[in-house]
């Protein structure tokens, strides 16, 4: 496999990008596998937040591949639509059927939603949870410009933004990012800051172009995705590939 190029753009921003997607695939499992296997080393558990959607599933399967300690690993989401975890649309059923594979089948795993819970006690539930810091966060980033469930333009975007809350509910009404998927629980700037290690996996041309856009600017509002570079704390590293 060939390395990935790794371009510095600026101190907030680590930019890998590959020239094929298995090369994307198996350079973004490593750099986390590598980054667990680290903190395992350091400490008794720790704690992976991994986003939904169309992109990570090839990562994350590779990932299930990793020859670490995952019954010292808890795996949480970054953010889920308000369906229950069997859900073929939930973020919950990707991560099960993707990640909590093979060696990854160890993994503990905590789902956003579970029956029985409205939407707000399972947000409190989930601020429970993150408590225990997050080790490493994967992120996505929507052809609109979000990431978790933050949505440019979404109500309720500026509390999300400002809470001292690791997770928020969201009514992604009037978003045409979120589909028809518009109520949804997600992570905070307050719930990412924690992490050491901040990842974005992006894939194809036309989001390549929307990452410059992006990358050029820090107001969130515009571009949620933003939180991801502009929250203090350590730098984002992007993997892409066309
Ligand atoms: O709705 C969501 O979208 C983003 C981006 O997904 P993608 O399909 O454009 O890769 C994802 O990161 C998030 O977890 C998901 O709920």
């Amino acid at each position: 496999m060939n390395q990935a190029a790794e371009v510095i753009e600026g101190s907030r921003v680590r930019m890998h990008s590959y020239e094929s997607a298995t090369q994307w695939t198996w350079g973004a499992a490593v750099a986390i596998s590598s980054v667990l296997a680290r903190d395992l080393q350091d400490r008794p558990r720790t704690r992976l937040l991994l986003s939904g959607g169309s992109t990570p599933s090839p990562v994350y399967a590779a990932l299930s591949k990793a020859p670490l300690d995952w019954g010292r690993i808890d795996v949480a989401l970054v953010d889920e639509r308000w369906l229950l975890p069997d859900d073929p649309d939930s973020n919950a059923r990707l991560v099960r059927e993707h990640l909590l594979q093979n060696n990854a089948a160890k993994a503990r795993f905590e789902t956003l939603t579970r029956a029985g819970r409205n939407i707000e006690e399972s947000v409190n539930a989930a601020n429970l949870h993150a408590q225990n810091r997050p080790g490493v966060v994967v992120l996505g980033m929507g052809d609109d410009g979000h990431t978790a469930s933050l949505f440019p333009g979404m109500q309720g975007l500026d509390q999300a933004l400002s809470t001292k809350a690791a997770y928020v509910s969201v009514d992604a009404t009037g978003c045409p990012g979120a589909g028809k998927l518009l109520r949804r629980i997600s992570l905070t700037p307050a719930g990412l800051a924690p992490a050491h290690t901040r990842l974005m996996l992006i894939r194809g041309e036309s989001k390549r172009k929307l990452l410059d856009r992006v990358l050029d600017g820090d107001d969130p509002h515009e571009f949620p995705a933003r939180v991801a570079f502009t929250t203090p704390g350590p730098p984002l590293h992007i993997h892409w590939c066309p």
